[in-house]
């Protein structure tokens, strides 16, 4: 068994959990390669018994491994994504974060975790991203056109709403008047969308949700879509250019420019223990289990 371990950065405190992780794969003989910074930046911590070989990029990776660990938060399994693309290498998040509703394996379940990985006590759980054209080309998007949780278009150096025209199938939608517009996942549904009003969709849903971000248009509510639909939005507002996100990475487009949303032709494959569902997260994570009178 091979595997890849992805973190943003060593933090105090971490340590025994490393080391747990290392010694339970190790113990079943799992090769193991670390992202580069990030055991750089461990070794400048913790002194580790083995050598490790590294990888830094996509490129470096390919189809012989067998799982991706990400050690963080949600945000760190967003940038997992990077790293993964389109190599159907399952990924599993250990939550050494704060909500992680993403990385579901609690740092204090390491052990139980990678016994029920090397023994294939687990599901692998499909989820869809999305995957952005812009004319003209923007070379800082450039191939790194995808998103696992949204693509959001918002106000750039102004208070003025931006209007955002918005064609489904090439058939006109509306132009909302907000601070700007959402197209979600049902894996982003959980995230920015749901803070602007939009519905939580279980992740093996086929649609998209188009959210608008404080929209002036009273009447404007979230907009669920099938997800073989295609997307145009173009942008409009007092400021020359605006922003577009893509997850946790940003970029300034120019308001001519044309943004063609579709369905990724690659889905992301995340590990899923048969005791961690998804509707087991919403109660735990989003606290649909807290009200007293369950
Ligand atoms: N107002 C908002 O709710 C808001 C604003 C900006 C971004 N976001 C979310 O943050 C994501 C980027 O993460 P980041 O770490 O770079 O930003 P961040 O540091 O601002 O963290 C965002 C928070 O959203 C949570 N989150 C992220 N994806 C989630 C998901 N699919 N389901 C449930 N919760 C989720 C994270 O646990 C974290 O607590 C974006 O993709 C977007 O969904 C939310
Ligand atoms: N590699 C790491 N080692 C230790 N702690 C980490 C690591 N990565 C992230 N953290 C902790 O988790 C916090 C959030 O991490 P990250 O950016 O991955 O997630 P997030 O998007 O904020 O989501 P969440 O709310 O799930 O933590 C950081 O502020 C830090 O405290």
């Amino acid at each position: 068994m091979k595997v890849g371990i992805y973190g943003q950065y060593y933090q105090d405190g971490l340590e025994v959990y490393l080391i747990e992780l290392l010694t339970e794969l190790e113990k079943n003989k799992v090769k193991i390669f670390f992202e580069q910074n990030y055991l750089s930046d461990i070794k400048n911590n913790v002194s580790l018994k083995n050598q490790y070989e590294t990888f830094s990029e996509f490129e470096d990776l390919d189809d012989s491994f067998n799982l991706f660990f990400s050690v963080g938060g949600d945000g760190t399994m967003l940038r997992s994504i990077l790293y993964v693309r389109d190599l159907n290498i399952p990924i599993i998040g250990i939550n050494v974060g704060r909500l992680g509703f993403l990385a579901t394996v609690q740092k204090d379940q390491i052990k139980k975790a990678v016994e029920a990985l090397v023994d294939g006590r687990y599901d692998v759980e499909e989820r869809s991203l999305l995957q952005i054209e812009t004319h003209p080309y923007n070379k800082d998007i450039g191939t790194v056109n995808f998103a696992m949780n949204e693509m959001a278009v918002s106000r750039k150096n102004t208070t003025s709403m931006i209007t955002v025209s918005t064609w489904l199938d090439d058939e006109y939608l509306t132009s909302y008047w907000a601070d700007g517009l959402i197209v979600s996942t049902p894996t982003g549904s959980t995230g920015y969308s749901l803070s602007c009003g939009g519905p939580v969709i279980t992740p093996d849903t086929n649609a998209f949700v188009i959210t608008p971000i404080a929209p002036h248009n009273l009447n404007a509510r979230p907009l669920v879509i099938p997800d073989k639909t295609v997307i145009k939005l173009t942008v409009f507002g007092r400021s020359m250019d605006y922003l577009l996100s893509l997850d946790s990475r940003i970029a300034t487009l120019s308001n001519e420019t044309e943004i063609y949303i579709k369905k990724a032709p690659f889905t992301i494959k995340m590990v899923e223990f048969r005791e961690e569902s998804f509707l087991k997260t919403l109660r735990k994570k989003l606290l649909w289990g807290e009200d007293k009178r369950n």
